[in-house]
């Protein structure tokens, strides 16, 4: 054996394996924090796909599209180029090459993004999308969304399935949305529940948890009780890996 192939070989032997990690859960459970916390700690790429799809949406209403137009949406759902910067200290997405992090989060968007993303010819192109910046990680990756474990990445390590009261997440969202928009704590309440409604009733790939994703009720943690316990379930699973 030659000495730089030793040389690869003990890398191979130390280094992590690249882990895939799916967090899942309806809004407001923590899936972003929990995600870009711990692909920090690990030092995996991230990816928000809650992002992707309300970047579609975005592109949809500045093109004049009505988003009740199932057809109409499933006719233009190729057209956008959407891209995502995975540093999960600064992650970033881009839409024909404009900065959409902040209009993707208006109400507007909040509001239309379920319509937009139960549409399967949109749901088909987010997914390619979704699956080539995997692909992509080299060194592994932490993907968060609704349907991450389920259809996106069926095979990842290690999947997780984030839950909380519907009165925790609502006062978690009305302490962010303070001093902008709306602040009414059950405002927030109805329009979270609204939306789970719609994300998991859809026909195409709805919010689900898969049949071997770990449930963590976040409920009464704190966030970092939360990135604690899923830094402490992938580190279990490269151990055995
Ligand atoms: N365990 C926790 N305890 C208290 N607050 C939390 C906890 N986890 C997250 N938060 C806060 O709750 C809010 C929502 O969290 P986050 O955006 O991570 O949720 P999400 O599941 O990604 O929501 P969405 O699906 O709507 O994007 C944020 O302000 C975040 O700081
Ligand atoms: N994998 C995903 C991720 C998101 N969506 C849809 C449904 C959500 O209501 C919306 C916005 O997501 P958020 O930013 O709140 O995480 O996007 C989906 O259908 N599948």
């Amino acid at each position: 054996m030659s000495a730089s192939v030793e040389t690869a070989a003990s890398v191979a032997r130390t280094a992590p394996a690249a882990v895939i990690v799916a967090i899942d859960g309806p809004s407001g459970t923590g899936k972003s924090s929990t995600s870009k916390a711990v692909a920090s700690h690990l030092g995996l790429s991230y990816l928000d796909t809650g992002a992707q799809y309300r970047a579609m949406t975005w592109w949809m209403i500045n093109n004049g599209i009505d988003v009740s137009d199932a057809v109409a949406v499933a006719d233009a759902a190729g057209k956008p180029v959407i891209v995502s910067g995975t540093d999960p200290a600064a992650p970033t997405i881009t839409v024909d090459g404009e900065d959409a992090s902040g209009p993707i989060r208006t109400q507007d968007v909040t509001a239309k993004v379920s319509a937009v993303s139960a549409v399967p010819e949109v749901r088909s192109v987010v997914t390619a999308l979704q699956r080539a910046v995997a692909a992509a990680a080299e060194g592994g990756i932490v993907v968060e969304g609704r349907d991450i474990g389920t259809t996106v990445l069926p095979d990842a390590d290690v999947k997780i399935f984030l839950t909380a009261s519907p009165e925790a997440r609502a006062a978690r969202r009305s302490g962010e949305l303070k001093g902008q928009e709306a602040v009414d704590v059950s405002v927030t309440r109805e329009a979270l529940i609204r939306r789970d409604a719609a994300d998991s009733s859809r026909k195409t790939s709805p919010l689900a948890k898969a049949a071997d994703a770990v449930e963590v009720d976040t409920t009464e943690l704190t966030l970092q009780q939360v990135v604690e316990c899923v830094v402490t379930l992938v580190e279990e699973k490269r151990a055995v890996r």
